[in-house]
C-alpha cells in the first residue's frame, strides 16, 4: 500500500483475515497491525456500504460504445500509453500478468498481457469497460492509487472484496502537465506472480507516459528541462516545465515539481522567473548563441539544479519573453502571414483594423490552415503582447475537463479534482488573449457558462467561491460553418453574435496563389541559412497537389525533406521527399481540378483518412502525421466516418 512498500514486511493473509473482520466489527484495527493507508482505504470501502465477501449486485460496466467514447475522449493519453504497456507486456511475459490502463475515474481503457490470465482476470471483472474505482470495487490498486495519488501495490488478501484476494496489483497515476491526474497504469496478476520490482516498473511506465503526454502538448514551445545531474537532461527522469510566451510557467511534469518543491496548483500561476530565480531573457539569449548550453543553479541544500533551455520551434515566439528589450513594431506578426496572396491581404488587413480594439474575433477555415497562427499573430501585434496567449482546445477535452479546465475548481470541487485546486485558462489569460480553438466543439451546457463569463466579465470556479474578474481579448477558431450549427440548435445563437465581433475566414492552401512564396519561407524556418529550394518536377507537383492538411501538411513536408536531404544535396527532389508524399504527388488524381459537390469532396477526405490509418497500421499519431491534420483532427473525421457509414 504504502509508496515503497517492497521494503516493508507485509502481513500474513491470516492477519489480515483478523484485521479486516476486528474493522467490521469495531470500525477500527489494533493500531501498527496493518498499514495506515491499507487502514485509510479499508475505512473508506467500507464507507461506500461494500460486504468484503459474496458477489456485489450492481456492479457499474461500460457498454461497448460506452467503452469506444471513452476511448475516444481519451485519445492523447491511450495513444501516448500503447507504446509503453507494449514495453511493459514485453518485461513481464510469461509472469501470468496484464498491463492496464485505466482512466481518471477508475475505467479500465485497455489490457495487453498474458491470455490464460486474461481468461480469469475477466472472471472478477478485471477487464475493459470495468470500473475500478475504490467506491465499486473497494481497496484495489487502481481505485486506491487514484485516491492516494500515489503508486501502490495492493497484494492478495490487501483487497477489500477477498473475491479480488488472488490478484497482485501495482499501479501508479498519470499526471498530466497541468498537473491533472488523467488515468492510472497497472500491473495485474495472479497473487504468486507478485514481485518486488513491479512497482517499479509501473512508476517508470507512468512517468515515461507522463514525458510524451509533455511533449506532444509542449514539444513545440519553450521548455526548461531540469535535472540534478546534468548527464540526466534529456533522460526519463528528467523535470520537465512548460512556458508560455510572456514567461508564465503553463506545464510541469512530476519531477519538475519535485525538484521545486512545487505544489501541483502552481501551475499557471506563477512565472519561470520566480520559481528558478532565473533570469529567462538572459537565458534565453544565451542559449539563442549556444543552443543545449546547461546552466547550473544553486539549491537550498547546497547541491545544483542543472537547466536547459530548448525553444522548439516556438523560438520565435520566445523573444516576447520579458524583459526582452522593445517588443516588434505592432503589425509585424501579423505582416508576416501575408506572402502576396490577394485573399489572405484582405485578411491581415481587416485584422489589423480591430487588433487594438475590444473586438471578438471568430476565426473560420479548414483544419491546418493556420488558425491558431493567425491567432498568436493577433495578440503579437496587439496591445496584449506582453501579457498571456492562452490556448484552450474545446474539442480535445471531455465536457467534465473542458469545465474545469477553462473555469478552474475549487480544491475537491469533484470526483478526481486535484488536491491544489486551479485557477483554470480563462483567469490565466487574464490581460492577454484568450483563444478558443474549436469553439463549434463547445457543448451546449458550457456554451451557457461561457456566455455568462463574457458577459459579466467575471468567472466563478467550479466548487464555488467568490467570482475573479477577468479581462482578456477572445478569438475564437473553428473548422465547422458555426451559422449551420446554430440553425441546427447545436450553437447558441447569443454566444454566435458574442464571440463573432468579427468573422475571418482563412483560405484553404490550395486556393492561395502564394505557395512559392510560402514554401521559401518555410525552408528558411525550417533550414535556415541553408539556402534549400524545390528542384522544378517537385515545385510544380506541390502547384498541382491539393493540400488536404494545408499549412501543417506543408510544413511536414518540407521539415521531413530537409531532415531527409544530405550535405550539399543542391535542392528537394523526389528523392528527399517522404515515400507516402511523393506517391500521393504523383498519383493522376492529385492534379485533378477538385468537384464542387460536398460529397465528393468528403469521400475523397473519407479514402485519404482510411489509407493514411491503414499505411500507418492504425497508428493513429503516424496517420495524422502522413495526413497533416492533427490527431485531434484525426480523431474527429474518424468519428465523421463512423457517422457516414
Ligand atoms: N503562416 C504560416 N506560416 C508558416 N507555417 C504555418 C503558417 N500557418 C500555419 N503554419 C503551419 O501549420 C501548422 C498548423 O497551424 P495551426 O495550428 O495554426 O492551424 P489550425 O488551422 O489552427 O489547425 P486546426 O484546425 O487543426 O487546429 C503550424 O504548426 C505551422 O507548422
Amino acid at each position: 500500500m504504502s509508496p515503497a512498500p517492497a521494503l516493508a514486511p507485509r502481513p500474513s493473509a491470516q492477519q489480515l483475515r483478523e484485521a479486516r473482520h476486528q474493522l467490521l466489527d469495531t470500525g477500527a484495527v489494533t493500531a501498527g497491525l496493518i498499514d495506515p493507508a491499507l487502514q485509510a482505504s479499508w475505512q473508506r470501502s467500507r464507507a461506500f456500504g461494500l460486504a468484503p465477501r459474496g458477489r456485489m449486485p450492481g456492479m457499474p460496466h461500460a457498454s461497448a460504445a460506452q467503452l469506444a467514447r471513452a476511448l475516444e475522449h481519451r485519445h492523447a493519453l491511450v495513444s501516448q500509453a500503447r507504446p509503453v504497456m507494449e514495453f511493459l507486456s514485453e518485461q513481464i511475459r510469461g509472469t501470468d500478468s496484464i498491463v492496464f490502463l485505466a482512466d481518471s475515474q477508475g475505467m479500465l481503457l485497455c489490457a495487453l498481457g498474458d491470455d490464460g490470465f486474461a481468461e480469469r482476470a475477466a472472471r472478477v471483472a478485471l477487464r475493459p469497460g470495468a470500473i475500478w474505482h475504490e467506491q465499486w470495487r473497494g481497496t484495489n490498486a487502481i481505485g486506491t492509487a487514484l485516491v492516494e495519488e500515489a503508486a501502490v501495490v495492493v497484494h492478495g488478501a490487501e483487497h477489500y472484496l477477498e473475491r479480488n484476494s488472488f490478484l497482485t496489483c501495482a499501479a501508479s497515476p498519470i499526471v498530466d502537465p497541468a498537473g491533472q491526474t488523467i488515468g492510472v497504469l497497472d500491473i495485474s496478476g495472479g497473487r504468486r506472480s507478485h514481485h518486488c520490482h513491479t512497482l517499479g516498473l509501473v512508476r517508470s511506465g507512468a512517468r515515461m507516459i507522463e514525458h510524451q503526454l509533455f511533449e506532444a502538448r509542449y514539444g513545440g514551445g519553450l521548455q526548461l528541462r531540469l535535472h540534478t545531474r546534468p548527464e540526466g537532461i534529456g533522460s526519463v527522469t528528467e523535470g520537465l516545465l512548460a512556458v508560455s510566451e510572456d514567461g508564465w510557467l503553463v506545464g510541469a511534469n512530476a519531477a519538475a515539481l519535485a525538484m521545486l518543491g512545487l505544489p501541483r496548483g502552481m501551475i499557471g500561476a506563477v512565472t519561470a522567473e520566480r520559481v528558478l530565480g532565473i533570469d529567462l531573457a538572459g537565458l534565453l539569449a544565451a542559449s539563442g548563441r549556444t543552443p543545449r548550453l546547461l546552466r547550473s543553479l544553486p539549491r537550498e541544500d547546497g547541491g545544483a539544479l542543472w537547466v536547459r533551455l530548448d525553444t522548439g520551434r516556438g523560438s520565435a515566439l520566445a523573444v516576447s519573453v520579458r524583459p526582452v528589450a522593445a517588443p516588434a513594431p505592432a503589425a509585424d506578426a501579423l505582416a508576416a502571414l501575408d506572402r502576396g496572396d490577394g485573399t489572405m491581404q484582405a485578411v491581415v488587413a481587416r485584422a489589423r483594423r480591430v487588433v487594438d480594439k475590444p473586438i471578438a474575433l471568430l476565426l473560420q477555415g479548414e483544419s491546418g490552415v493556420g488558425k491558431e497562427v493567425f491567432a498568436r499573430a493577433c495578440h503579437a501585434s496587439g496591445p496584449r503582447q506582453a501579457r498571456p496567449f492562452v490556448a484552450v482546445n474545446c474539442a480535445a477535452l471531455p465536457e467534465t475537463l473542458i469545465e474545469a479546465e477553462l473555469f478552474g475548481y475549487r480544491p475537491g470541487a469533484y470526483t478526481g479534482a486535484g488536491r491544489e485546486g486551479s485557477p483554470g485558462r480563462i483567469r490565466e489569460a487574464d490581460g492577454g488573449t484568450l483563444f478558443l480553438d474549436e469553439i463549434g466543439d463547445m457543448p451546449l451546457a458550457l456554451q451557457a457558462r461561457l456566455l455568462r463569463v463574457l458577459q459579466e466579465r467575471q468567472v466563478v470556479p467550479l466548487g464555488g467561491g467568490q467570482p475573479v474578474a477577468v479581462d482578456f481579448q477572445l478569438v475564437c477558431a473553428t473548422h465547422r460553418r458555426l451559422r449551420d450549427e446554430v440553425a441546427a440548435g447545436r450553437f447558441r445563437e447569443d454566444l454566435y453574435y458574442r464571440i463573432n465581433g468579427l468573422t475571418l475566414q482563412l483560405p484553404p492552401l490550395r486556393e492561395r496563389t502564394d505557395l512559392p512564396a510560402l514554401v521559401d519561407a518555410l525552408l528558411q524556418e525550417v533550414a535556415p541559412g541553408q539556402d534549400m529550394q524545390l528542384a522544378p518536377e517537385v515545385a510544380a507537383a506541390f502547384g498541382r497537389y491539393r493540400w488536404p492538411g494545408n499549412l501543417r501538411q506543408l510544413a511536414n513536408v518540407l521539415r521531413t525533406a530537409c531532415a531527409l536531404a544530405e550535405d550539399g544535396d543542391p535542392a528537394i527532389g523526389w528523392a528527399q521527399l517522404p515515400d507516402d508524399i511523393a506517391e500521393e504527388l504523383n498519383r493522376p488524381a492529385a492534379g485533378r481540378e477538385l468537384h464542387d459537390a460536398d460529397t465528393d469532396l468528403r469521400q475523397q477526405a473519407a479514402r485519404a483518412v482510411q489509407q493514411a490509418v491503414q499505411a500507418a497500421h492504425g497508428n493513429l499519431s503516424e496517420a495524422a502525421r502522413r495526413l497533416g491534420i492533427s490527431r485531434n483532427t484525426l480523431y474527429r473525421k474518424l468519428r465523421e466516418l463512423k457517422g457516414l457509414a
